[in-house]
């Protein structure tokens, strides 16, 4: 079984508990694409439900499938956020924003009453930090951010897209990091928040409450 067939099956298992009436939190990157594409179907059928995007390729995406969206404010709490990861651990601790949609994507699984992650077999990892730790800044103070992190250890990189920096859905830059050696990762977030200029972090620490894993032709379950 294929990755891209682990993704859609563990992202159609979790359109399944998106009831009619439910304010729904829609994650980025192309896992959480699948899910968009079952959900706009379900809605095609007469699933009542609200989005809420969590990038702006999300926005676009949802609207082409027929999903009906709203923004945040007028959601304010969402019932079931579905939102992708690039590392989780046994813990249900994640790294995401490889797509550079971190900020929201934390901001909607933060106002959302139930977040579920779905990914594919090759995102479980015993420890985080294979994947560079995404975060996001202020370009007033990127520059200094990376100089203070280099000092810190973290190796941090300015991510850049056909050699110009990357810019977020809200003007941002992104900087990755290598965390690999870093024992106390709940530490190393504060450490990092605090600095002034990092808007977010892309560990997502204790906001997971289900995660969905397509493993071979299965969806395995993680819950808290
Ligand atoms: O910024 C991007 C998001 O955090 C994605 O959910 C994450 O990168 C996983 O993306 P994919 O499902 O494409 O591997």
């Amino acid at each position: 079984m294929g990755l891209e067939q682990e993704k859609k099956m563990a992202a159609i298992k979790s359109v399944a508990l998106v009831k009619n009436g439910m304010l729904v939190g829609l994650g980025s990157g192309s896992t959480a694409a699948f899910m968009i594409l079952k959900l706009g179907e379900e809605v095609a059928k007469g699933l009542s439900i609200k989005g809420v995007p969590s990038s702006d390729a999300t926005a676009k995406l949802a609207r082409e499938v027929g999903i009906p969206l709203i923004s945040l404010e007028e959601a304010m709490k969402l019932d079931i956020n579905i939102d992708g990861a690039d590392e989780f651990d046994s813990s249900m601790q994640l790294i995401k924003g490889g797509g550079g949609a971190l900020l929201r994507e934390k901001i909607v699984a933060y106002n959302s009453k139930y977040n579920v992650i779905i990914a594919d077999s090759t995102k479980e990892v015993r420890r985080l930090g294979k994947f560079k730790l995404p975060i996001e800044t202020i370009p007033f103070a990127t520059k200094n951010i990376i100089g203070e992190l280099t000092e810190m250890g973290l190796k941090p990189k300015l991510r850049l897209v056909k050699g110009s920096p990357y810019k977020t859905d809200e003007e941002n830059l992104i900087v990755d990091l290598d965390i690999f050696e870093w024992d106390d990762i709940p530490n190393l977030n504060e450490m990092l928040i605090r600095i002034p200029g990092i808007v977010e972090t892309g560990l997502f620490l204790d906001s997971t409450d289900l995660i969905l894993v397509g493993k071979g032709d299965s969806v395995i379950k993680i819950e808290k």
